[in-house]
């Protein structure tokens, strides 16, 4: 890298998740998630009743007693997870360019903020902004509103950094490569199943019809990875978890697959979350815990859950990887 070249950061973006696994914290990150349009984009007429008067007074309680199953002494898993990631990418780039380049974590909603993540890259010389969302597939309700944000949040600069949102990579080969590598080390240490099952995130189908391609990147992810792990089509089965409402989401639902599959005589499966780039409360809590327990009492017999890509040295250097190569150009 040239000490000449303006400096450049890399803001890693999530979702974000609640301060604590407390039923008021809990409600302040529903929400705020809840009411970005992006997220639902019903009427506020429709809608803020519905939330304002129904699921703010009952989710926030359920949901607090879920986190409080999965948080760890350090935090949310969520949250403690990005940091390792933040921290190891620093020091890959580091190594790898030659020059320390500032990471900082920012979270679409809750702490800490896209704000702050933008104030401290700024803190540190950035003139030149990578914003990595750490969503593999892009989705109106995950991706978009960074774009969103960033945009809102570049109102009120005089002087604007040059910038670069990264849209997606669900066919980049050494995410694919990443996955089946997560993969076959499960399968050495506990062997493998009848089944891969590869549970994406859900969206409503409506968001599909209306153009979101997210459900057909999820498919080209599912694929690639069922090739390079040389798998046959009955070896593997794309599903979507963690539905969220009264309309229709694509399917097949997770839920309803992993009580059906037994009767179909598969008794054994591997799960997998490749829309989720560290393991959070949908997959601690609604895959590796509920999923089995609704996949035993439905006949099955053997359930093994595989942890998301997380701190893996093959996920950081993907994402060093995803880093170099969309700013070329700026060192
Ligand atoms: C309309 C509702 C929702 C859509 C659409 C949605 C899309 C979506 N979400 C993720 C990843 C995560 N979701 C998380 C939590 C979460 N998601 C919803 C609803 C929708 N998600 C809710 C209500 C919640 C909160 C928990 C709950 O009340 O059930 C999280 C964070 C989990 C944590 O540990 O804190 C992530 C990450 C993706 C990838 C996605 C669409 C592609
Ligand atoms: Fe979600
Ligand atoms: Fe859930």
């Amino acid at each position: 890298m040239s000490d000449l070249a303006p400096p450049f950061g890399v803001l890693l973006v999530n979702l974000g998740t609640p301060d604590s696994p407390t039923a008021p914290d809990v409600k302040k990150f529903l929400k705020q998630f809840l009411s970005d349009p992006r997220v639902v984009d019903l009427s506020p007429w429709i809608w803020k009743p519905i939330l304002n008067g129904i699921i703010l007074n009952t989710r926030p309680a359920k949901v607090a007693k879920l986190y409080q199953s999965i948080w760890w002494d350090e935090g949310s898993p969520l949250m403690v997870i990005s940091q390792k990631q933040r921290d190891k990418l620093k020091t890959s780039l580091h190594e790898s360019l030659g020059q320390a380049i500032p990471v900082e974590l920012g979270m679409s909603y809750g702490n800490p903020s896209l704000q702050s993540g933008l104030d401290s890259l700024k803190s540190q010389g950035a003139e030149k902004i990578f914003v990595l969302p750490l969503y593999a597939q892009y989705s109106c309700s995950t991706v978009a509103p960074v774009y969103d944000a960033i945009a809102q949040l570049l109102k009120s600069e005089r002087n604007i950094p040059e910038m670069r949102i990264n849209k997606q990579y669900f066919d980049h080969p050494a995410y694919i490569k990443a996955l089946a590598e997560s993969v076959k080390t499960h399968w050495q240490l506990k062997g493998q199943a009848d089944v891969l099952l590869m549970s994406f995130h859900g969206v409503p189908l409506r968001y599909i019809t209306e153009g979101d391609p997210y459900q057909a990147q999820c498919q080209s992810t599912a694929e690639l990875v069922a090739k390079e792990l040389g798998l046959t089509p009955e070896q593997w089965r794309v599903c979507f978890q963690s539905q969220f409402g009264k309309e229709e989401w694509i399917k097949p639902a997770t839920d309803e697959l992993l009580e059906s599959l037994p009767k179909q005589g598969v008794k054994s499966v591997d799960i997998m979350c490749p829309a989720f780039s560290s393991d959070c409360l949908e997959t601690l809590e609604e895959i590796s815990q509920e999923g089995k327990a609704e996949f035993l009492s439905a006949g099955g017999e053997r359930y093994e859950f595989i942890d998301c890509l997380n701190d893996a040295p093959a996920h950081i250097k993907l994402l060093a990887k995803l880093v170099e190569e969309q700013t070329r150009g700026w060192y």
